[in-house]
């Protein structure tokens, strides 16, 4: 912690470099006032003659100089501090990206060793236990476990095999704890996932936002404007002093012409022009940046994590993030006059090539009721389960096609065959739809067994998550594969604004397409290769580190716990950033009233226009030194509200508007009225 303040303080200075202050205008102006207040330190009369005895003038000006400095350096040291954790985790991963041999195999079949950075894309290598994973790569042979603790923190091996999208993934830097795996290479040097979150963490990437360049522009606009002001005022003044002149003397009209001296301008300028956002604005965004992250989760660019606070939909899958997703069978229900456990040794044969989850979890039950495989598993052939066809099955030897999957679809592959649908069948369907299972109908051939209940069950406190995001204003849209009726059910139990039953993969792209024609910005979730079209499409995208390096490149989010429900994380993070943004732009603009009255009379009221100094202040110099130091420190002070974020609800977006222009308005003309009357009693200044 303390290296991490050390650090930001270096930086500090390390910022003063023009070329690179000069990317945030509002403090480089106050950048240039300092060079400028500091050359009439050094000859008070460069700009002209001056009133105050030399040596008074000089120490105002100087004093002046000193502050305005400071105030530099505090919004330096606000960015510094921010972008100082994602510096800290970069030089982490840093080590995890050391240079190993890889196992390189050659055209041949044999192998040579090369440095890992001599990798490209479609090289294929040999990987050993206890050896680093050389490269991004997808496992194209062969099943380990892998140590990814390096980029997920998670200490649990992975299990790593070929075919099924969501395992057979690598990120180079993780380790093969055991077996061996022949691995395709998936990214050039330099590319990787490590890489990509090393530049990303550090900021290297880190271009403004559309929003902060709006606002960027916004502030320069205003702080023109001020600049024009404060340069009216010397010839506004002089037209004053002659006419004081003529009324009070000579001298009096001189004294208001040195009230308007180059330093005190200088220092009316910086008081009004907002500073204070100016300075915490990139920190603001790379709090942001960094509160995503320690979600573990990656975001490609500033601009992702912001498109999350403007999110109106959110499209969540219902398997595996609204429910919990390991579906497992739970009942057989025979139907057409077969025994459950004639029906479990057809659910047996269907699934014995099934990986899924469900699958598995089929083999199980059925084996419970006495079911064995009773045919040579090596000529029958699987039939894979795909989203498309929402069934898998088993072609036996004998010629005999054995499918389960969605009813709809078996009854369809039934129907082919010239069989028959019951309504035993369909009250079945019924039963386990209404309990919110997903009912999975057996057949051989043209003939149905029955329907296998698989149990499913809604996450607890999500229902919660939902009526929170409701109040934000972001409607939840379900999509499942699953029929109408247990969605339906679902649905209602976990709380969601709106449901799609069956989708395909690609209805998901068509959701998402439809919300955007409406001018509505969607989010989503996926792991699948299918679904990288969709994440694409949507304005923020999340893709699961176990999905597909397809998926991955796509989403402009990935998640290393692999846990879709973050999203709804995500989008509260979003919005606590520009919650955050316009708080403290609203606070940093109210401010400049008190400010300005606190100068303002200062300048006049040398000339005896001492009705103007409403707020009491001891004399003009004092006053222009307490709002300055006011100006600077409240930079400093606000630093952890900007790292933190501002107090979030669960609020509509005008609400919120309101909320805010209440407190950071009304507290922001307030504020600096107190801290300055209080700065003033404390100096020492006459
Ligand atoms: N292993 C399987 N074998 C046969 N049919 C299956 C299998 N897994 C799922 N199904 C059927 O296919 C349908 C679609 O599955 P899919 O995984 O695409 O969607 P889902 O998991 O139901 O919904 P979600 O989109 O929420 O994940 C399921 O509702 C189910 O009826
Ligand atoms: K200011
Ligand atoms: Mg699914």
């Amino acid at each position: 912690m303390r290296g991490l303040y050390q650090r930001a303080i270096k930086e500090s200075f390390v910022k003063l470099n023009p070329r690179i202050a000069v990317k945030n205008p509002v403090m480089f102006i106050v950048w240039v006032g300092t060079i400028v207040t500091f050359l009439v330190t050094l000859d008070p009369n460069l700009f002209g003659t001056i009133q105050l005895p030399v040596n008074q003038q000089r120490l105002l000006n100087g004093l002046i100089t000193l502050i305005l400095f400071f105030t530099v350096l505090f919004a330096n040291f606000a960015e510094a501090v921010a972008e100082g954790r994602g510096k800290a985790q970069a030089d982490t991963l840093r080590a995890t990206r050391s240079d190993t041999i890889a196992r390189k195999i050659l055209p041949d079949g044999s192998i040579q060793e090369v440095n890992s950075t001599e990798l490209r894309r479609g090289d294929l290598v040999k990987v050993v236990a206890n050896d680093m994973i050389p490269a991004d790569g997808e496992v194209i042979e062969g099943i380990g476990s892998v140590d990814e603790s390096a980029i997920t923190g998670e200490s649990a091996p992975v299990l790593k095999q070929p075919g099924t999208d969501i395992a057979s993934s690598v990120t180079g830097g993780t380790r093969l704890l055991s077996d061996q795996l022949k691995i395709r290479i998936t990214a050039d040097p330099g590319q990787g996932f490590i890489d990509r979150m090393i530049s990303l963490v550090e900021g290297a990437e880190r271009s403004k936002t559309p929003n902060e360049i709006a606002l960027t522009v916004l502030l320069a606009v205003l702080t023109q404007v001020f600049l024009i002001v404060v340069a009216t005022i010397p010839p506004f003044a002089g037209y004053i002093a002659n006419f004081v002149s003529t009324l009070y003397g000579v001298e009096a009209g001189n004294s208001l012409r040195a009230g308007a001296s180059v330093a005190i301008l200088i220092s009316l300028l910086v008081a009004l022009i907002p500073t204070t956002i100016g300075g915490l604005l990139s920190a603001i965004g790379i709090a942001g940046m960094d509160r995503v992250a320690q979600f573990n989760v990656i975001a490609t660019s500033g601009r992702a994590v912001e498109a999350c606070g403007d999110i109106n939909s959110l499209v969540l899958d219902k398997t595996g993030t609204i429910t919990f997703g390991n579906r497992m069978a739970d009942e057989f229900i025979p139907v057409n006059g077969h025994s459950v456990e004639d029906m479990a040794q057809v659910s047996l044969a269907a699934s014995v090539f099934d990986d899924t989850p469900e699958g598995r979890s089929i083999v199980k039950l059925a084996q419970n009721f006495g079911a064995r495989v009773d045919f040579d598993t090596s000529t029958a052939e699987g039939v894979e389960f795909s989203a498309k066809t929402r069934m898998s099955g088993t072609n036996l030897p004998d010629g005999k096609q054995i499918r389960k999957g969605a009813v709809d679809a078996i009854k369809g592959f039934v129907r082919s065959r010239g069989g028959n649908n019951t309504s035993e069948l369909d009250a079945a369907f019924e039963r386990v739809s209404r309990l919110g299972g997903t009912p999975l109908a057996v057949c051989q051939n043209d003939e149905i067994y029955g329907v296998i209940y698989l149990k499913d069950i809604v996450k607890p406190g999500i229902k919660e998550r939902f009526d929170q995001l409701r109040r934000m204003g972001v409607r939840t849209i379900m999509l499942t594969g699953d029929n109408r009726i247990t969605a339906s059910v679902i649905a209602q139990e976990a709380g969601v604004d709106d449901f799609i039953a069956e989708a395909t993969p690609e209805d998901k792209i068509e959701v998402i397409r439809s919300e955007q024609s409406q001018g509505k910005l969607v989010a989503m979730t996926g792991d699948g290769t299918n679904d990288a079209p969709a994440l694409a499409q949507a304005n923020v995208g999340l893709a699961m580190n176990s999905g597909t390096q397809a998926a991955k490149e796509a989403a402009n989010m990935v998640d290393l716990d692999s846990d879709p429900t973050k999203l709804i994380d995500l989008v509260t993070i979003g919005k606590q950033l520009l919650i955050t943004r316009g708080a403290l732009t609203t606070f940093s603009i109210a401010n400049d009233i008190a400010k300005y009255f606190a100068i303002i009379p200062t300048i006049f009221a040398a000339a005896g226009i001492g009705a103007l100094n409403i707020m009491g202040l001891k004399s003009a110099q004092s006053a222009i030194i307490s709002a300055l130091i006011y100006n600077a420190l409240i930079i400093p002070a606000l630093i952890p509200l900007a790292l933190k974020g501002v107090k979030f609800r669960p609020l509509r977006a005008d609400q919120l508007l309101r909320r805010n222009i209440f407190i950071y308005g009304v507290g922001g003309i307030i504020a600096p009225f107190i801290a300055i009357k209080l700065i003033d009693v404390i100096l020492p200044l006459s």
